[in-house]
């Protein structure tokens, strides 16, 4: 998996490698600008003109040195300039000296009159970005969302926080790029929120630091691979153990136990049972309301069936200790009953709690945490909400990141720290947070954008294949993050049209395409 960072973490990597003499900033800024010509030539061969939007800092410097590259290769190539050449960080002043043209100033109305060109490149802010942009520049931001020329964003779409992958100032103040071209290593606002959608697709340029990359702490979040990037990233080997069944006996391979709702309330369950049967599990058995027995019987086959009487009857099935995973919470109502059933759920196993199992604790989420710390085993409970049920299970965290005060990593995080669980908050953006300090992104965007996947019973099926993944794995965080490629890949495997039935019998597709 690869790596993403924060604006604090890549401004160490780069220092970290300067200050041991490794390479010098003017020599990264080279590399960085060569790298966005590079990627500009490839994606537009036939372009000849280009507008470069320069900041104040070392992103302008950035956008001087594609603005005398371009030149070179006999460009027209256009400058507007924000800020005193003098006041400019020295690699960024020198690379505006060496700029032999004229430098116009950044204005709206300067902007607009550059109708006659084939590119326009944003090198106004990157990872420099400290507060909202207002006045002047905030206006040409605006009005970049207007051109008709092809946009790319130096290191990232101008105004957007690389931190949070937010907007620093108000809505429609961060163009959106038909590309992004990041250094070295991609920043998590690429990934959250708003910042996929601003970026168009992310290309990333080598800089030759991966040795200091190599001395981030080891809870950097990692993204979720396949990612949205040009080009397409080749094979997915990493995550081919995971899903590679071991060979031998069926409960080698563990046993999933998933409970179901009552009459007429237990689609749910069979679609994430099913889910977890085609990702692997050795067994699943649904644990049926007596009174819903037959109902899930006359629709099951393969997977199992067990009559389950409240909390008392799935403490005495949890009592066969070969149930390595259980998933609880779909279509299964809210109340006292659920609240019983997660108390008795939780214990030696990998448990996934999703929908009415997280909502039965709105009240009181501190009842749910406290019953996880009590089972005593770190990383055996999954919750697996939506931003709904997020947010109820996690108000003070919900609160501040509706008001932007913190990403959506660190929200999940900070749920997970609280939870004393493994977090993973659903979204076009899936975050995943352990206690342990482990964090993954998966962002649906671009190549892996799936907007079909928003389909009735498609989170039940996510939680099955947690479930049918953990069963037969020793690691839950892991277990959820190659679910969450999975879930998309099957989604992306079926196209248009999916109905959360399909997303199971896509597995077996996906898993061959992958070499499994
Ligand atoms: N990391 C790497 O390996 C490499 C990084 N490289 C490049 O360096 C970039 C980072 O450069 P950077 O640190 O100089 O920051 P940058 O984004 O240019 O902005 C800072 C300037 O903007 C200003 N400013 C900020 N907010 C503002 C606002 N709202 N409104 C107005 N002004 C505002 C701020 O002013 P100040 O806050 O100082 O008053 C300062 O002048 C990075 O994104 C990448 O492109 C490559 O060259 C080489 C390899
Ligand atoms: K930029």
């Amino acid at each position: 998996m690869t790596e993403v960072v924060t604006a604090a973490q890549m401004r160490g990597i780069e220092s970290a490698a300067i200050e041991a003499g490794a390479v010098t900033g003017a020599a990264l800024m080279e590399r960085a600008g060569a790298g966005v010509v590079a990627a500009i030539l490839r994606q537009w061969p036939e372009a000849q003109s280009a507008t470069i939007l320069c900041g104040p800092g070392n992103n302008g410097g950035d956008g001087y040195v594609i603005a005398r590259l371009l030149a070179e290769r006999w460009w027209d190539v256009r400058v507007l300039g924000m800020g005193d050449a003098e006041a400019m960080p020295p690699d960024a002043r020198a690379n505006r000296a060496a700029w032999q043209g004229e430098v116009a100033p950044l204005t709206r109305a300067n902007l607009e009159a550059a109708t006659d060109t084939d590119i326009v490149v944003d090198a106004i802010f990157g990872t420099g970005l400290t507060r909202a942009p207002a006045g002047e520049v905030l206006s040409v931001l605006k009005a970049l969302g207007d051109c008709a020329a092809p946009l790319v964003a130096v290191d990232a779409p101008s105004g957007l926080c690389l931190d949070r992958g937010i907007p620093l100032a108000r809505e429609g103040s961060v163009p959106k790029c038909d590309l992004t071209v990041t250094f070295e290593v991609p920043k998590i606002g690429h990934f959250i929120a708003d910042g996929p959608a601003c970026c168009g697709a992310l290309e990333v340029v080598d800089l030759g630091l991966s040795h200091w990359r190599g001395k981030l702490g080891a809870d950097t979040t990692r993204l979720i691979d396949a990612v949205p990037m040009v080009p397409p990233t080749e094979g997915t080997p990493h995550i081919l153990p995971n899903f590679r069944k071991k060979t031998g006996h069926k409960y080698d391979n563990g046993h999933a136990l998933v409970v179901s709702g009552g009459p007429s309330k237990t689609g749910a369950a069979r679609l994430a049972a099913r889910a977890a049967l085609r990702i692997g599990a050795g067994l699943v058995t649904v644990a049926s309301p007596p009174t819903a027995l037959a109902e899930n019987a006359m629709q099951l086959t393969a997977i199992m069936t067990r009559r389950c009487g409240g909390a008392a009857g799935l403490s005495e099935i949890l009592e066969d200790a070969r149930f390595t995973a259980l998933c609880l919470g779909p279509s299964l109502g809210v109340g006292e009953q659920t609240r019983a059933m997660v108390r008795a759920a939780l214990g030696p196993r990998f448990v996934v709690l999703d929908a009415d199992a997280l909502t039965s604790f709105e009240e009181d989420p501190s009842e749910l945490f406290e019953a996880i710390a009590a089972v005593g085993e770190p990383e055996r409970v999954i919750l697996t909400p939506h931003g709904g049920e997020f947010g109820r299970l996690f108000p003070d965290e919900n609160a501040a990141l509706d008001a932007g005060d913190i990403s959506k990593l660190d929200a999940v995080r900070e749920a997970a720290q609280r939870s004393g669980a493994v977090v993973l908050l659903k979204g076009a953006d899936t975050v995943i947070a352990s206690p342990d300090g482990r964090s993954s992104i998966h962002a649906a965007h671009c190549a892996r954008s799936v907007p079909w996947l928003a389909t009735a019973g498609a989170g039940d099926v996510l939680a099955g294949l947690i479930a049918g993944l953990a069963a037969r794995s020793d690691d839950l965080h892991r277990a959820a993050a190659d679910a969450t490629w999975l879930h998309v890949e099957a989604a992306r495997a079926f196209g248009p049209g999916l109905i959360a039935e399909d997303l199971p019998e896509m597995v077996p597709r996906v898993l061959r395409d992958m070499g499994v």
